[in-house]
């Protein structure tokens, strides 16, 4: 037998919503192998409001890791938190260097419940090094203002505006999630191909339990490439997983609640 393999570069989120914890969790509930490349750690303060801290791990152990990686051969990988300029410029340095090509980067820049950029210095080195290497990046609508310029997002117009400009920097496709942040009735993402721009929408849930909604979506869109599906329709496939896992999101703790990973899969 043989499985379709990923890599996911990105942090460690130690309360098992986000990061590697919803991306090994994701690639297994979508029947794919996957590898983990850790960047960070992130924990979370109980004594002052659950907030978020960042601990980079040192960029010689990140490559050490990625070496392991890709020595075995991946189909398809991710990038989530990446903790360093040094590391992203790292994360650049192997995917020009083994020529992968099925490259999804999620942007991320913050954390739900936290509204300050956590790392500002690393959003450059993203827009710079990252997304001309990018297959589809996946913003949501905060960090698709921030890689196109275009300062808060408002509108699906506003959105094709960011999209046409996060193209113009080198990834080939971008999905923005209108999520939950976006005034409208419904949850809409925008995918754009160059071409052609395509709402996903699904209905939107009343919940704040949506802790790891953005790596769980970015992590089934990388299993679907893995497989062999065209980026539309992993992009598809990946926005209903992500709607399942946010319909039976559940509360950790008086400050978070991580999306249901396995829900799609329980529930159809
Ligand atoms: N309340 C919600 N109801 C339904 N879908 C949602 C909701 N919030 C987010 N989504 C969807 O979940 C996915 C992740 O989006 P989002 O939560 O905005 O990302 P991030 O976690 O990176 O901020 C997107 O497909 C988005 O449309
Ligand atoms: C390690 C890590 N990566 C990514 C995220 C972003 O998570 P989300 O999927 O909610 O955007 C978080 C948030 O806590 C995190 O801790
Ligand atoms: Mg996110």
């Amino acid at each position: 037998m043989t499985m379709n393999k990923t890599l996911t570069l990105a942090g460690s989120d130690s309360s098992g919503g986000a990061g590697i914890q919803a991306d090994l969790k994701t690639f297994q509930e979508n029947d794919v192998y996957g590898m983990t490349a850790l960047t960070s750690i992130v924990t979370m303060d109980p004594n002052n409001n659950w907030s978020h801290s960042v601990d980079p791990i040192n960029v010689a152990i990140v490559e050490k890791q990625l070496n392991t990686i890709l020595s075995v051969g991946i189909d398809a990988m991710k990038t989530g938190m990446l903790g360093s300029v040094d590391i992203i410029e790292l994360g650049a340095k192997k995917i020009a260097a083994y020529n992968l090509d099925k490259v999804v980067i999620d942007p991320v820049m913050v954390c739900k419940g936290e509204d300050e950029v956590l790392q500002p210095e690393n959003t450059n080195a993203m827009r710079e090094l990252l997304l001309p290497l990018a297959i589809i990046t996946t913003p949501n609508l905060f960090e698709a203002g921030q890689l196109a310029k275009t300062g808060p997002i408002k509108t699906i117009d506003g959105m094709k505006n960011a999209a046409e400009k996060i193209l113009e920097l080198g990834a080939k496709n971008v999905v923005i999630k209108g999520g939950k942040a976006l005034d409208h009735e419904k949850a809409v993402d925008l995918f754009y191909d160059g071409s052609e721009f395509l709402l996903l929408e699904n209905a939107k849930v009343d919940t704040t339990y949506t802790h790891g909604a953005g790596c769980t979506f970015a992590a089934a869109i990388t299993a679907n490439l893995a497989k062999g599906k065209s980026v539309k329709e992993a992009t598809i496939a990946a926005k209903e997983f992500t709607a399942a896992a946010i319909a039976h999101g559940w509360k950790l703790n008086q400050f978070v609640g991580p999306v249901k990973h396995g829900a799609y899969n329980q529930t159809k």
